[in-house]
């Protein structure tokens, strides 16, 4: 089947993105634009530096929604959706950071991923002749399912769940855009039709009766039939056709390489009735999901156990690297002063290092003396006590108090020992400092105390110095990068064992919760459905030529009117281009076109 370009496809013809204008120049005061990652049928988007951001969280994705003129109202409505967009964590959901207005653009900043989306994955498998296991399809589809349990629970709706906005960082998904139609679109109406892809849109959202959770349950389970059989599982030649499939055709089937099991669950979340539809809390709590769960999290368990001890043993190597690179540092430099002294200097020098050994080994001799006549003190005093022990059963208590005198030095001599060193004495032996050059003891000191100011005039190595940091900084970035990937696969580890064991499955249907101001008309609703259907307009121009698509477009609208069956449709457009599933785009405006003034109308007619 053809696969055909989804509206909005990367058109370089649409206006200019303002942002760019300023190449290096910062965004919002925060932000500067690495490079640009792509192109939907809303906006451009870029990857952006946060160069307020901490170490390992400066790479984020910016979405730039150009908008024209906001009223204040909309400007507001939109903060208020963006606040409450912001307020939701799940390792599944790609993290909404802010938005913003900037230039006549609304922003969008998110967490980026770095492996792309599931649209890409699939087409590179595709391409390749692979497909993906069912233990990796499950995997990803258990996840897939507690992001839009949480998203559900909170009653946001998703409205658009397709391959292309699920995203891919380091094997766990992260589904883009949940709740970010509404805030772009407001009306609940606009929201649905004018975000939906067509290839995933539900029966009840392509016939008007409404759209709630189990409509996103049918997106998803779309995304598994993708998953396990690598194309759309509703397709078509034309626009319509898709429609007439999804609303009134079979239900597809998985191969048999899949279970019965996985097979059974996505039919019976492409149940045509949304009532007898499956609620992700429902198939989260079915035995076949539950008994992978287990082995997921316990392989989650173990994989952070393992990525734990082997950063620990990373972390200890970097330090030792880092202390060798010192060390070595140190050398060079001591070496360099050296070569820049004096011969006298460096005689002096030389004595002044024969001086520290010197000191060091005194000290050295000095501590082990004290040890061995601490040593020898104990054990006098233990006899002693011993001796006075027996005494006491036989004399009176006065003559106790004089055998426990302490001991003399005559004492000592009488036993034949050394006598200890008094331990304050000792204590300033070892603390005491040579008072012919006042050399500190400790050699880190010392070395300071000698050597600092040949450090100041070392460009050249300080610059190699600030280089190794630098080297640090990198390695602790990527570190940081890696204990994030480790808090995602800890909190869905979490997040399983939830609903492991959880005993209600969370079955009820939501439908979308109205937010404070968010009722009426919409934010940029209007606006923003007119520049989608602008840029489709530009895309089709550029892909058929402005003649063609005018004659495409006046024929298509006939048609659909006069309501001519499929293969008539396609033998004339097949007069009029090469290829008539380019025409996808055209019947896909004009459906738009329609959509839009039905709402336009029910609008004033509240
Ligand atoms: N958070 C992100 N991390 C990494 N890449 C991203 C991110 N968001 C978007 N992209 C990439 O940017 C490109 C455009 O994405 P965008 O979401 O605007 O469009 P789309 O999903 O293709 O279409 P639509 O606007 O119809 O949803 C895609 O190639 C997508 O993979």
């Amino acid at each position: 089947m053809p696969k055909f370009q989804e509206q909005g496809a990367r058109s370089a013809s649409c206006s200019a993105p303002s942002l760019t204008s300023d190449p290096g120049g910062l965004i919002a005061k925060r932000y500067t634009i690495q490079e640009r990652l792509g192109r939907g049928s809303f906006g451009t988007v870029y990857l952006v530096r946060d160069t307020k951001a901490g170490e390992g969280e400066s790479l984020k994705v910016l979405k730039e929604i150009p908008v024209g003129d906001l009223n204040p109202n909309e400007t507001v409505q939109a903060n208020l959706e963006a606040q409450l967009l912001s307020q939701l964590h799940h390792p599944a959901i790609l993290k909404f950071f802010s938005s913003f207005l900037e230039r006549d653009t609304f922003c969008i900043i998110t967490e980026y991923c770095e492996d792309r989306d599931l649209d890409c994955k699939i087409e590179e498998l595709r391409e390749a002749g692979r497909t993906l296991p069912e233990p990796q399809v499950t995997e990803w589809f258990i996840q897939l399912l507690l992001g839009v349990l949480y998203m559900h629970q909170r009653r946001i709706l998703h409205r658009d769940l397709k391959a292309k906005n699920i995203f891919l960082k380091k094997n766990i998904v992260k589904i883009g855009d949940f709740g970010v139609s509404r805030l772009l679109m407001g009306s609940r109406d606009l929201a649905t039709t004018f975000t939906g892809t067509p290839y995933y849109m539900s029966p009840e959202a392509l016939s008007h009766q409404g759209y709630d959770s189990k409509s996103d349950i049918w997106s998803l389970g779309c995304i598994l039939y993708e998953m396990c059989c690598l194309e759309h599982a509703f397709n078509g030649d034309n626009f319509l056709s898709v429609v007439m499939r999804i609303v009134e055709g079979k239900t597809p089937t998985l191969p048999e390489r899949y279970s019965k099991e996985l097979n059974s669950i996505m039919q019976r979340m492409l149940s045509k009735d949304p009532s007898l539809r499956l609620s992700a809390g429902d198939v989260l709590k079915m035995k076949f999901i539950e008994e992978n769960m287990h082995s997921i999290r316990h392989k989650f368990s173990s994989s952070t156990l393992r990525d734990k001890t082997l950063k620990s043993e990373r972390d200890t190597a970097q330090i030792v690297s880092a202390l060798q690179k010192k060390v070595h540092m140190q050398t060079l430099r001591e070496r360099s002063e050296v070569q820049k002294m004096t011969p006298r200097e460096r005689m002096r020098l030389r004595k002044l290092q024969a001086a520290d050994e010197k000191a060091r080994k005194l000290k050295q001799l000095a501590e082990e003396k004290y040890e061995e006549n601490y040593r020898r003190m104990q054990e006098l005093r233990c006899r002693n006590f011993q001796k006075i022990s027996v005494d006491v059963l036989n004399e009176n208590m006065a003559e106790v108090a004089n055998q426990t005198q302490p001991i003399t030095k005559q004492d000592y001599q009488s036993l034949g020992c050394p006598q200890p060193v008094d331990r304050q004495q000792s204590d300033r032996l070892c603390m005491s400092e040579p008072r012919e050059r006042e050399i500190p003891e400790d050699p880190l000191t010392a070395e300071v105390y000698y050597y600092e100011d040949g450090f100041e005039s070392c460009s050249d190595e300080e610059e190699a110095q600030e280089e190794d940091e630098d080297e640090g900084d990198k390695s602790l970035d990527t570190l940081r990068r890696t204990y994030g990937q480790d808090c995602d696969m800890e909190a869905m580890v979490k997040y399983m064992e939830n609903v492991l064991e959880s005993e209600s499955s969370g079955s009820e249907t939501v439908t979308e919760e109205a937010h404070e101001g968010s009722q009426g008309p919409g934010v940029i609703n209007c606006t923003m459905a007119e520049n989608k259907l602008q840029r489709m307009r530009e895309s089709i121009t550029e892909r058929l030529g402005a003649e063609v698509f005018r004659k495409v477009y006046a024929y298509l609208k006939q048609a659909r009117e006069r309501r001519e069956s499929e293969a008539d449709i396609k033998e004339s457009l097949g007069r009029l281009v090469e290829k008539p599933s380019d025409c996808f785009e055209v019947d896909q405006l004009l459906y738009y076109e329609e959509q839009l003034q039905r709402s336009r109308e029910s609008q004033s007619a509240e």
